[in-house]
């Protein structure tokens, strides 16, 4: 076949479940590579995470970054263990490429699968299919802030954490939530804020919003507070369609979403940096759960589903879809992980989708 794309890969699978979830992925991208033709890629691995913090006292090498920095893509699969501090897991590695690499959206669709009941009392919700576009940058979780400084000591210690909001990184997510709403049937996005109580940044969000949006005529627009977001999602899902939030708010909302969908495992994401300097990061919105961790058992449906946005971002949009329909396909046949009311190993899961994938190839 002619123009066969090639891209090579950096494989960080992390901790817990992310290892068992990675191992899947791949296994369906290989397998779609030789079966599609369209394209090969090549795996280049790098085993940071907690054990190797609990060997290196490091998350990742020094160099890491610009280990990874030339790669077509990053395929991530978790990161935290119960014998290392959540925050420097998360800093050392997870934040330290998202941030390192300016991935400033964090893509996180919320699809309704067929089969999967859920927690959504809808009457149409397999019509249902959200974006969520998180800030992934900045806001809350730009780690300024510090402890003890005012030396005032035990019990009486003082913490700062501040947020910071800038009008051009408010602009950058809040422009590409508009633009993958102009690709939708029903255009319309919704910014979420807590403006009433978070003066300065929020309201600077904002009005970057209202800004931003009259370069979109055709598409609605709506605002809503947090809190009462929280409500909508339950309430009036189908009001729902691209939803633009704060790095903390849309880690929040999307973990809600997922939920209400069936389970945290199903959840895909991506996190793009669009300027051309650095790799995107394809990672389930999931952590590492070491309630679950080596049984054999995590639903390997959010990592795979991120795979397909990896091999959409890379212009395979043709073999993303088929791995969406394959997704599909396998929980329409009911084979489910135990997360979502199953019995079906986290191998099972990938097998099914795997053989729907040769299927269809079969019928070309
Ligand atoms: N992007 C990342 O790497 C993230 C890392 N974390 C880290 O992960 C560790 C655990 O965090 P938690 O708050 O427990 O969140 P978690 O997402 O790891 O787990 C929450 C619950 O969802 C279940 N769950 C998650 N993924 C699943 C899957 N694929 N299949 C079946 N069930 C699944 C877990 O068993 C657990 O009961 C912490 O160290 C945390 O910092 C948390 C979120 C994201
Ligand atoms: C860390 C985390 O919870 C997330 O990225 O979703
Ligand atoms: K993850
Ligand atoms: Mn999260």
């Amino acid at each position: 076949m002619e123009n066969k794309q090639h891209f090579k890969l950096a494989v960080i699978p992390g901790d817990g479940i992310g290892e068992e979830v990675i191992q899947e992925g791949l296994r369906v991208v290989d397998h779609l590579s030789k079966t599609s033709n369209k394209f090969t890629f090549e795996s280049d691995y790098f085993p940071w995470g907690c054990e190797y913090y609990l060997e290196h006292g490091k998350m990742m090498d020094e160099d890491g970054l610009e280990r990874i920095k030339n790669h077509d893509a990053i395929y991530f699969g978790a990161v935290g263990y119960p014998t290392v501090p959540d925050h420097i897991s998360l800093w050392g590695l997870r934040l330290a490429i998202c941030q390192g690499f300016d991935q400033w959206a964090n893509i996180r669709p919320v699809e309704f699968l067929p089969g999967v009941e859920g927690k959504l009392n809808h009457p149409h919700k397999e019509k249902l299919n959200w974006v969520l576009v998180r800030e992934n940058t900045e806001g809350e979780y730009s780690g300024i802030g510090g402890r003890n400084f005012a030396g005032r000591g035990p019990g009486k210690e003082v913490a700062v954490q501040s947020s910071v909001f800038t009008e051009e990184g408010c602009e950058r997510v809040i422009r590409h939530a508009f633009d993958l709403a102009m690709k939708r049937d029903r255009k319309k996005v919704t910014s979420v804020t807590k403006s009433n109580a978070q003066q300065y940044g929020m309201v600077l969000w904002d009005e970057v919003f209202k800004r931003v949006s009259r370069d979109y005529p055709e598409v609605e627009t709506d605002q809503w507070l947090v809190d009462a977001m929280a409500a909508r999602f339950v309430l009036h899902p189908e009001e729902l369609e691209v939803v633009v939030a704060s790095n903390l708010h849309a880690d929040i909302l999307s973990d809600l979403g997922s939920a209400l969908a069936g389970s945290l495992g199903i959840a895909p994401s991506a996190n793009i940096h669009l300027d051309g300097r650095f790799p995107s990061m394809f990672e389930s919105v999931h952590g590492s759960a070491p309630d679950i961790a080596g049984q054999g058992i995590a639903n390997p449906i959010g990592t795979i589903g991120s795979a397909a946005l990896m091999l959409e971002h890379l212009g395979l949009k043709q073999e993303a879809d088929l791995i969406n329909e394959a997704i599909r396909a396998t929980t329409k046949d009911g084979i489910l992980t135990a997360d979502i009311g199953g019995t079906s190993s986290t191998r099972e899961v990938t097998d099914a989708i795997i053989s729907h994938i040769s299927s269809k190839y079969a019928n070309v």
